[in-house]
């Protein structure tokens, strides 16, 4: 069963998502000599930072940052994910720029390419799909829109059951911009730790479907039922309001 965490204040989210990330880090590179991570867009680059940017244990040499969604439109432009994580994130701390995996800039036309492309960066670093059949990424880091998306899997779309890719294109997410890549709801669930992160009032109703309803299929509930007990839920009181699902009180 996924945990969920409430807190008051969103400063105090942001620092307990810190705790949670740095412990992941730590176990990871403990267990196997590095961290790969994948984030996701939205407001998540940005709370994320909160908690992390100002700490000086954590071994970003040994961190390896993949999108779990980016749309395809170029790395400065106000859509793109990475820009969020750059702003936020990368153009603060001394993650090595070549562990750091964006799009291709040359594929921006062609989104079946585009993703083809970034799935051989995800072949080179978890290695070739003859060997693992479904890369385990240490840390994947979630937002949640009101309508159950999450990364740019989106409600009744044929891509969730996409079993053989590990990322795909899609050409027509109901949230603009329309075309975008994902990593696939196989890879998302197969990741050691699962982390959602979702605050304000725009959050409540879904935070109930998504909690209590779990047979509506909507992408976050795939996600929160394949995932179980690798799944955690970070969100403040506003978001968690009118949820009954049982909350735990955060230690780490
Ligand atoms: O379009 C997207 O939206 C989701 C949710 O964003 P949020 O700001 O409501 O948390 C985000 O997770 C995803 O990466 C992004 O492409």
């Amino acid at each position: 069963m996924p945990t969920l965490y409430s807190f008051k204040q969103k400063d105090v989210l942001c620092s307990a998502l810190g705790k949670y990330v740095k412990r992941a880090s730590r176990e990871s590179i403990k267990a196997r000599g590095r961290f790969t991570i994948a984030l996701s867009g939205g407001s998540l680059p940005s709370q994320l930072a909160q908690g992390i940017v100002e700490d000086e244990s954590i071994e970003w040499d040994k961190w390896f940052v993949f999108f779990a969604d980016e749309r395809a439109v170029p790395l400065n432009d106000h859509d793109s994910n990475y820009r969020l994580a750059e702003d936020a994130l990368f153009s603060k701390v001394p993650i090595p720029r070549d562990q750091i995996f964006a799009i291709d800039q040359n594929f921006l036309n062609d989104t079946q390419e585009l993703a083809d492309v970034y799935e051989k960066d995800l072949v080179r670093v978890f290695a070739a799909k003859e060997t693992v059949k479904i890369p385990a990424f240490d840390c994947m880091l979630l937002g949640v829109g009101p309508d159950g998306h999450t990364c740019s899997l989106f409600p009744n779309h044929e891509l969730l059951r996409e079993n053989i890719a590990w990322v795909s294109p899609i050409e027509d997410s109901p949230k603009p911009p329309p075309r975008r890549i994902t990593l696939t709801l196989t890879v998302v669930t197969h990741a050691h730790n699962i982390a959602f992160v979702a605050a304000g009032q725009s959050k409540q109703d879904i935070l109930v479907k998504v909690l209590e309803t779990p047979d509506e299929g909507l992408p976050a509930s795939l996600v929160n039922q394949m995932g179980g007990d690798r799944v955690t839920w970070f969100v403040d009181d506003e978001a968690s309001k009118l949820t009954v699902f049982p909350k735990k009180e955060f230690k780490l």
